[in-house]
């Protein structure tokens, strides 16, 4: 497996002659990259490849390309031998660790008879020749490479930006790469013990259905998962568009190019056969799906037989790699008929992809016990008298701060809209509107369904709104984040966070389509934000809720409105009832069952643990129709 100092892609090797011939090349679509150091201490990249003789190249005076960094390409000059490396399809969290040892290790590096030693020195030097791998990187080294970086020293590497491509040996120093030399390039928090045995599980390229409740960091994991995953193979997606926008994925729908799933599944079939289509499922190794809970069971059913039919291959979804996740006691699918609507746990394809099942407990987005308490009764539906007061109680908190208002939690999308607009038109003042930049106007419509940035944007003083991008960890201007809008300067909104005042300045996007075309956006970061419907806030964490739930009407919506808030100081339920909250009966079997068989694998021999769990499932007389095998559980 990859570490710090080790990295599998694709790589290109082009060597120029002194006229800018490309006079040799190397390509290979798996290879390996070693940093190692000789005995004089310089550091050389190794890419071995299985048919190709090992290739070493010192990294002295190189310029890294590394703006696509996050899909998985770099490329690496070297200008002194005219040769440069074409990484790709790697796994963007290891190529982030790769690139930032190099970084750090060869900016770190004490040049007296180091990196700097001459050829003289070293043909002198009487140490026996020989490479070794270099060590991961220490905080010290960091802190040291840190500074150096920031003075610009010989040894730092420089990202290749625009002005040194125009004149490479203008001796000036392009800026050093703050990322690359940050204590942790992975922006965020490490991951709990839950989560790491659940990458784990991922990366040994077994089926993995991975739940919990809310806010246990299931989308948060997932997003390292993808990371963690070679880009060009792995199809990232969510049942909805948001839970899509919030993990950087396309819609399942999307992904399947079998339109709504109403079609026959030969003609769904003859749809995945259309040329962008059959491509994307032939290429793909591990399919990705956040929010399984809104998947429909046939449409999960159709997707797997049209998998193993346009792959030609009869394991389940026709071999490709399935990592699901998600809370079926959350939303269900969005059914037009709901006696006929099923869960995909209730599909024979469900028990066919043999899932290795785990349930993380760790709750993340609330660190408030008595709210935690309280949310895990909602979610199953029983809410004690003492809670529902506790809840109710919740109706008269006055939640708001420096100007910003709760945001309102509809369970009807058509009620948001019309708060949002009605909201904006009686505040009186100049309207302002800012339209979205889009790198193909003709595809806007695809930019809205990966995205929650508006093609139109209409604000005025006063504007209730949401942050859409992370700005600045330290300060809390972070995706989510709710404010109101102060002032425009020199047109552009001034908005009035929770902490801090902010000067939007206009923000990119780039979102990638199923066949890899990537479409960018360019709009002011933010969207209206009195009121959101429950649907499109599933997924999301929210800094200040209102909610009145008279009008739920599905199981789950209730507690998916509820565990958005991050404590009970910030919610505010209008006219709480314990009868707006329920579970639907097939979920809670299906969590049952679950539970026991978790239980009865910690207490039994592996190996004898499917047949027992069977017999505490039988003995207890619990409804195991819900899931048609048992699954398959890893300790
Ligand atoms: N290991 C972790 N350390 C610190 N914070 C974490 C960790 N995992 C998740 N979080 C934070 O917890 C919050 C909830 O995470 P996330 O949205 O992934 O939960 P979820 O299980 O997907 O919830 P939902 O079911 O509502 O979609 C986020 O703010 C996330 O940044
Ligand atoms: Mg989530």
């Amino acid at each position: 497996m990859d570490n710090e100092t080790t990295l599998s892609c694709t790589v290109n090797i082009e060597w120029l002659n002194p006229q800018g011939v490309v006079h040799r090349k190397l390509s290979e679509k798996t290879a390996f990259l070693r940093l190692i150091r000789n005995e004089a201490r310089q550091i050389f990249v190794e890419v071995t490849a299985p048919k190709a003789a090992p290739v070493k190249l010192q990294l002295k005076g190189i310029c890294v390309h590394k703006k696509f960094m996050n899909e998985g390409k770099a490329s690496i000059k070297f200008q002194e031998i005219r040769c440069t490396m074409f990484l790709s399809n790697a796994p963007p969290n290891h190529l982030l660790m790769f690139l930032r040892t190099m970084f750090v290790k060869m900016t770190g590096e004490k040049s007296v008879g180091g990196a700097n030693t001459s050829l003289r020195t070293q043909l002198l030097s009487n140490k026996p020749k020989q490479f070794e791998e270099i060590s991961p990187v220490t905080s010290v080294e960091v802190d040291r490479a840190r500074a150096k970086a920031s003075r610009g020293t010989d040894t730092t590497p420089s990202p290749l930006s625009k002005k040194r491509k125009l004149s490479p040996r203008d001796g000036e120093k392009a800026p050093a790469s703050k990322k690359l030399y940050s204590a942790s390039p992975i922006p965020d928090e490490p991951l709990d013990i839950e989560q790491k045995e659940v990458m784990e599980a991922c990366l040994t390229g077994r089926n993995v259905f991975f739940t919990g409740s809310a806010g246990t960091g299931k989308s948060y994991l997932l997003r390292r998962v993808i990371g963690a995953l070679p880009p060009d193979v792995t199809m990232a997606t969510a049942s909805t568009g948001v839970a899509a926008c919030h993990i950087g994925g396309i819609t399942l729908h999307q992904f399947a190019g079998i339109g709504g799933g109403e079609a026959t599944l030969e003609r769904s079939i003859e749809l995945a056969s259309r040329p962008g289509a059959v491509t994307i499922w032939r290429r793909c190794k591990h399919l990705i799906i956040d929010e399984i809970s809104m998947v429909d069971g046939s449409f999960f059913e159709k997707i797997e037989t049209v998998a193993r039919r346009i792959r030609r291959n009869e394991q389940p979804f026709g071999g490709i790699q399935l990592i699901l996740c998600g809370d079926f006691f959350q939303l269900p699918p969005v059914a037009k008929d709901k006696t006929s609507m099923k869960f995909c746990f209730q599909t024979e394809a469900w028990s066919r992809c043999r899932l290795s099942t785990y349930e993380l407990k760790r709750v993340h987005r609330q660190n408030d016990d008595e709210f935690i308490k309280i949310l895990n009764h909602v979610r199953i539906g029983r809410v004690p008298e003492e809670m529902a007061r506790r809840l109710a109680e919740t109706s008269r908190q006055k939640i708001e701060k420096n100007g910003i208002l709760a945001t309102r939690l509809c369970s009807h999308t058509g009620d948001a809209n019309v708060i949002n607009e009605s909201k904006l038109e009686a505040l009186s003042g100049e309207k302002f509107v800012f339209t979205a930049e889009d790198s193909d106007p003709h595809l806007g419509k695809q930019i809205d369904q990966r995205t929650t940035v508006p093609q139109k944007l209409e604000l005025k003083v006063g504007a209730q709104v949401m942050l859409l991008k992370n700005i600045s960890l330290a300060t809390g201007l972070v995706n989510g984040a709710r404010g109101v809008v102060k002032s425009f300067h020199d047109g552009l909104p001034v908005v009035q966070f929770r902490n801090k005042e902010y000067i939007t300045k206009h923000e990119r996007w780039h979102v990638k389509t199923a066949n890899g075309v990537t479409l960018t956006r360019k709009q002011v970061p933010l969207k209206l934000a009195w009121a959101f419907s429950i649907h499109k806030s599933q997924g999301l964490t929210l800094d200040c809720v209102e909610m009145s739930l008279g009008k739920v009407f599905e199981a789950g919506q209730a507690y998916v409105a509820l565990s958005r808030a991050q404590s009970l100081d910030t919610l505010r339920v209008l006219d709480f009832k314990a009868t707006q909250v329920w579970a639907n009966e097939s979920v809670l079997d299906f969590y049952r069952t679950l539970n026991l068989q978790m239980e009865s694998m910690r207490l039994i021999p592996l190996g004898r643990k499917e047949n027992k769990a069977k017999k505490i499932v039988r003995r207890l007389g619990i409804n195991s129709k819900a899931m048609n095998k048992p699954l398959v559980m890893i300790n």
